[in-house]
């Protein structure tokens, strides 16, 4: 019979590893019985954990390819936790072994008191399930199908096999597959809550809404459920213990006996944070579609032992005895359960709703945005910070690069849909780019200090994002130690202390005082960033406003018309730095013109510009940038000409970003290059000293914490030719993409990705 079930359910070796102690059972007692023979399980290869190594966690798992990094990520975690609760294991299964001799009760045998090393017995067996996930996952492919024949037409004889293998006393693992994706225990951070998948019996029901991942917080009664459960705030375990082992709660083992009723009291003087972990999970099951779940006493009959936070994902010990069968056939089987649950930590936290992504960018992208953002970026709002935004794109007729953000802003969008789990509700208020140089850093703050916002006080406070909240988003698009020094995040409370950018990662938050948040001083180099802020209130969406300014732009240019995308600087004074002096121009720098210096070049005017000294406050001085430019290096002279000078700084940083892939196209373009003649030398000094002034002061702020990016590239003027062409090719295509794209947005009053079959 098994193994035409084992047949019919495809079930792989591996789907009786589970706990730690349930191996260990099985293996007793499917011995005995045969069963193990009978459905092909290799007792020493696939259960018996004890003898897993850490190397183990190395074997060939199958995932989805985008999920390969999370996985490395996952296995390191593992590691780290597998070396540090090896030890206190094999202590724990001495005390078990002996306790099993004496005919305890199983329970008592499961959770011996707490090991005096760092991990508590439960950790262990926390662990055990999740070597148990593990050995799982490298069946993910034969496991998938199981899942989805079981729902819902197989429902019976799964049913009934359970009922038979648990009250053989055998724990039974369940890896149920969402979506086609594999999720385990081990903290696939970038996997969004909706595929989340719990280990536990409530998978077999075939229920489509998962147990544990996205509950509903709009609806109030999970409100309800989470402010039922008292806080007590004598019981929150500190920081430290937390960050020491992942370990959300590190008191008491279990009581054994108690075993009725959803237990609160069973989590003894825990943390709020687990509580409110199984208060959503308690919700996730009342809400359950399935009937027999709810018609169970399952959730009544629920006693949560521990919570723990395993790289990210909550985890949660629990069992349960569900008189199951009652109705169904009218006869009462207890099931005992030891299973283990998780949910995103982040979810359950609503004192700090917060999310880390890792690797959310690619690094193509994170150059690209920082392409844009050194090439139009103007002075920003604070000392030492530079701000590129959407509309000012729009304004100095570079519309068209806000292309290479409209993808972002989606993905990010959805990301945060799905972690406040409120679908097509959210807003962009403002997307820009934001860089901070050396000296510039940010005290404790929350980001709501906008006076528009403070007048909410009657906002409906709806799940953990308040209609009226700020969602901050923050993509690290270049990275600490190697782009800048200095400039570490920090919150306030709770975890993540301290966030390390790092290219590609992205930290989301909300704007309220649940977040109080940092950023230390730039010790060297420019730390740049993409910031985005989301919110559910429509009036401040910022797709309407930059719709509307780019529509108006484009009445006054045709696609056929040429250099369409040539840049139009704005107004001088937002390229002088520091702004304060940009009413006088004696002091301080022009960065468009600093930039260009910091990549070793320098320009001269076409026209002729004896008559303007450095102190020239007349607007005359800044119109020299306005005007045709051509760049000089050393010695030499460029002889192309350039509209202007944010015209040169595009072709520099364009330079810059593709440089590596001009030095090997094998451009050949005939380049003039002319020697410089003393008064053309004359001319470029005499801008340096009125656009720069003391050059070592712009060359600090913008230089890399390394250096200059391609300074270790031999310098070519035909590359920056080619660059120029290329320049040329990239901006030609975003124009027509946006061109095409216009139309739907401004139907839509949103912008997104216009599929290009669309644009046709
Ligand atoms: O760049 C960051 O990491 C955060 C910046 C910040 O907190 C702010 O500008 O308010
Ligand atoms: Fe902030």
């Amino acid at each position: 019979m098994f193994s035409t079930m084992a047949k019919k359910f495809r079930l792989s070796k591996s789907f009786f590893a589970g706990s730690s102690s349930g191996p260990r059972r099985l293996s007793k007692v499917a011995k005995g019985k045969g069963i193990a023979k009978s459905l092909d399980v290799d007792m020493e290869r696939d259960l018996i954990l004890d003898d897993m190594t850490p190397e183990d966690f190395e074997s060939d798992w199958v995932l989805p390819p985008r999920l390969a990094k999370a996985r490395v990520a996952a296995e390191a975690k593992f590691r780290e936790l597998f070396d540090s609760a090896y030890e206190p294991w094999e202590e724990v299964r001495g005390n078990w072994d002996h306790s099993d001799s004496e005919g305890m009760d199983v329970e008592d045998r499961e959770f011996p008191t707490p090991s005096c090393g760092c991990f508590s017995a439960s950790t262990n067996f926390i662990l055990g399930n999740l070597h148990g996930l593990m050995l799982l996952c490298r069946h993910v492919r034969r496991l998938r199908p199981v899942v989805w024949e079981l729902c819902p037409t197989t429902l019976v004889p799964w049913f009934l096999l359970v009922v038979l293998l648990q009250s053989l006393r055998l724990t039974v693992a369940f890896l149920l597959v969402a979506r086609g994706h594999l999720v385990g225990l081990y903290g696939l951070k970038d996997l969004s809550c909706r595929r989340l998948v719990l280990m536990s019996w409530g998978g077999v029901w075939g229920c489509d809404t998962p147990l544990v991942g996205v509950p509903d917080l709009r609806s109030p009664s999970y409100m309800e459920v989470v402010e039922e459960i008292p806080s007590s705030p004598s019981s929150c375990v500190t920081d430290s213990s937390a960050s020491d082992h992942h370990k959300l709660s590190v008191e008491d083992s279990p009581s054994d006996g108690v075993e009725d009723g959803f237990q609160d009291s069973a989590l003894g003087p825990r943390n709020l944070r687990a509580k409110r972990i199984v208060a959503l999970w308690r919700y996730r099951m009342e809400d359950c579609d399935s009937a027999f779940l709810r018609h169970s006493s399952a959730q009544k009959r629920m006693k949560v032992y521990d919570v723990f936070d395993v790289a990210g994902v909550g985890v949660v010990m629990f069992s349960v005895r569900i008189y199951c069968l009652s109705c169904i056939l009218g006869v009462e089987v207890t099931i005992r359960s030891w299973q283990v649950l998780c949910t995103r930590l982040t979810m359950a936290n609503p004192e700090h709703p917060r999310l880390i992504i890792h690797d959310f960018l690619s690094l193509d992208l994170c150059k690209e945005l920082e392409f844009i953002h050194k090439s139009c970026g103007t002075v920003g709002y604070r000392l030492n910070v530079f701000s590129t935004t959407l509309s000012h794109l729009i304004a100095t007729n570079c519309g068209h690069l806000i292309m290479p953000f409209v993808p972002i802003r989606e993905r990010l969008k959805e990301k945060a849909e799905e972690f406040f789990g409120c679908e097509f509700e959210l807003f962009v208020e403002f997307t820009g780019l934001i860089s901070w140089s050396t000296g510039a850093s940010i005290g404790w703050h929350s980001d709501d200090n906008r006076p528009y916002l403070k007048q909410r006080d009657f906002a409906v406070i709806m799940g953990l994002l308040n209609i009226f909240c700020t969602l901050i988003f923050i993509c690290y698009l270049n990275s600490h130690g190697e782009d800048f020094e200095g400039g570490l995040f920090h919150f306030q409370d709770w975890q993540p202390t301290a966030i390390v950018p790092m290219a590609g990662d992205v930290v989301m938050y909300t704007a309220d005082s649940r977040n109080i948040h940092s950023v230390d001083e730039i010790t060297g180099g420019e730390r740049l960033t993409l910031t985005l802020w989301f919110s559910r209130d429509g009036s401040h969406d910022e797709d309407a406003k930059l719709i509307s300014f780019l529509s108006e732009k484009q009445l006054s240019h045709s696609i056929h018309e040429t250099g369409s995308f040539l840049p139009q600087p704005a107004s001088s004074r937002m390229y002088w730095f520091p702004p304060d002096t940009a009413f006088t121009y004696e002091s301080g720098f022009d960065i468009c013109f600093a930039r260009i210096h910091a990549h070793g070049y320098d320009l001269y005017s076409v026209q002729d510009t004896s008559c303007f000294s450095a102190s020239d406050s007349s607007n005359d001085l800044s119109e020299v940038l306005m005007a045709p430019l051509r760049l000089a290096r050393e010695h030499e002279l460029f002889d192309e000409e350039f509209v202007n000078v944010l015209h040169v700084l595009q072709a520099v940083q364009f330079y810059c970003w593709k440089a590596s892939e001009l030095q090997t196209s094998g451009h050949e373009k005939r380049i003039n290059v002319v020697p410089l003649s003393p008064s053309e030398r004359e001319e470029v000094n005499r801008l340096k000293h009125v656009f720069l002034k003391d050059e070592r002061v712009p060359d600090k702020l913008f230089s890399s914490a390394t250096g200059n990016e391609h300074s270790q590239q031999p310098f070519n003027w035909a590359h920056v030719s080619a660059a120029v062409t290329a320049w040329e090719a990239y901006s030609n295509k975003l124009v027509k993409e946006m061109l095409l794209s216009l139309p739907y947005w401004k139907t839509h009053q949103s912008i997104f990705s216009v599929p290009s079959d669309l644009g046709k």
